[in-house]
């Protein structure tokens, strides 16, 4: 088993290396398929829009070379006198003209409606007027083109149009269905089993003796997990035994796909976790340079992938969103993980630290009163203090070389979400 640091990229590696995707598949209708991962491309079958349709409820016309360029010209474009047109007939979405457009005639047209042969644009209601229903005055002429939505312009057949190992959200729901599909093939349901390690730990609800304190991680890396769509097993609290661990992660082994747990990895008399996950399985790495959340370790038991999270509240939540999601998005079959997203802002205070680890400092960005991003962080940054995560709206990303930043520096900062 290494002990030397590892950076976050490399850790980031040879997590990656280890954490398989999982290959069963199964078939889910669209109404089951939110939040999940696609196996294949998805190529589209039809256009969209299937044909040229308008996109206001107007007139649709021919328009010349001549009118267009008319209305083009802001000074001539509003004649009060307007241009009159007989009307051929209405055409409603769900509905068809059956004759094409006439000369000096217009078809009144809803939103969404096929474009009649020879029309070529469409005059928004609000520009027209009409005394009766046979004939209506055009008052700003459109251009060629203008409000008609044209054929394929959104999706056309045979495109790719959502990627293999993407994870399924609204919007993209929403462009399957405009497919016509109902049915998809996507990776089945990560399992992940989470487990509190200490003596000191009591679950909220239940007695708590003097010795004791309640137990908090669970609940937060249960949540940061949760969000990826991943059927989670409590595996409750456990103690820091190594014949208690042992059984348990035999049993975890048999049952997830990825079992985090929290507390025991540092270097304590009853930090057994790391050792019983060796003795039975194997340790890739233990480690990193990040603070808080150090002594992360990733193991394997048979096919299960192992995180060892920090037992202080806030290194676990740390490592869980740093780490742990990467893995999961890993094992889900996602191609689609850009990672944490970044902004930079300007710090506001000078910084002096102890280089060596890439420090994530719990902060607050705002915006100063030139429109700039700008981010103060906060006093207290120990990795017990839960509210310095409560009371922060981002990570402030200190690079592990840096001693000392300035304010004024330009600094990345990662968002919570
Ligand atoms: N001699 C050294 N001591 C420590 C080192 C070190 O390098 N050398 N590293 C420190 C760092 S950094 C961290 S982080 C912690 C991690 O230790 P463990 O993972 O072994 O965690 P525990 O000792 O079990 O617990 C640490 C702390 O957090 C509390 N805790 C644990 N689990 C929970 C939970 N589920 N809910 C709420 N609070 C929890 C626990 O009571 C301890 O106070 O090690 C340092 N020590
Ligand atoms: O790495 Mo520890 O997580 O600094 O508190």
């Amino acid at each position: 088993m290494s002990t030397s640091w590892l950076s976050l990229e490399d850790a980031l590696i040879k997590a990656r290396a280890t954490a398989h995707a999982v290959s069963d598949v199964e078939y889910v209708s669209l109404a089951k398929a939110h939040r999940r991962v696609v196996v294949e491309d998805i190529i589209a079958s039809t256009n969209v829009p299937p044909w040229d349709n308008s996109s206001m409820d107007g007139y649709a016309i021919h328009v010349t070379a001549e009118s267009s360029s008319l209305a083009n010209d802001n000074t001539k474009a509003t004649d009060s006198s307007g241009k009159t047109f007989t009307v051929q007939g209405v055409i409603t979405a769900g509905d068809r003209a059956t004759t094409p457009l006439h000369s000096e005639h217009a078809y009144k047209i809803m939103t969404g409606a096929p474009i009649p042969q020879g029309a070529n644009a469409v005059v928004m209601l609000e520009n027209t007027s009409s005394s009766d229903t046979n004939t209506v005055t055009v008052h700003t002429l459109p251009t060629a083109g203008e409000n008609i939505r044209v054929k394929a312009n959104d999706i056309a057949s045979g495109e790719v149009l959502i990627r293999k190992g993407t994870l399924l959200r609204a919007e993209h729901l929403m462009l399957l269905s405009s497919q016509g599909l109902n049915t998809l093939p996507v990776y089945r349901k990560l399992r992940a089993g989470i487990v509190a390690t200490g003596n000191e730990l009591a679950a909220p609800g239940e007695a708590c003796s003097d010795t004791q304190i309640f137990e908090s991680n669970r609940a937060g890396i249960s949540a940061i997990v949760e969000d990826e769509n991943v059927e989670i097993i409590d595996f409750g609290i456990v103690k820091d035994d190594k014949a208690s661990l042992s059984d348990l992660f035999h049993q975890a082994s048999n049952t997830v796909d990825i079992m985090i747990s929290s507390g025991g990895v540092s270097v304590g008399d009853a930090d057994y976790v790391k050792d019983v996950i060796d003795s039975m399985g194997s340790i890739d790495f233990w480690k990193i340079a990040v603070k808080p959340g150090k002594p992360f370790a990733l193991g394997k038991l048979d096919d299960t992938v192992f995180c060892g999270l920090p037992g202080n509240p806030v290194s676990s939540f740390v490592t869980a969103k740093l780490l742990v999601l990467p893995i999961i998005r890993k094992m889900q079959g996602r191609q689609d993980d850009l990672g944490l997203f970044t902004v930079t802002a300007t710090l506001t205070k000078d910084i002096k630290r102890r280089p060596g680890r890439r420090d994530f400092q719990r902060a607050l960005m705002s915006t100063d009163t030139q429109g700039n991003l700008v981010v103060t962080p906060l006093k207290n940054q120990s990795s017990g203090v839960m509210t310095s995560i409560t009371s922060a709206n981002c990570f402030m990303v200190v690079h592990e070389e840096l001693a000392e930043l300035n304010k004024g520096d330009a600094i990345p900062v990662i968002p919570f979400t």
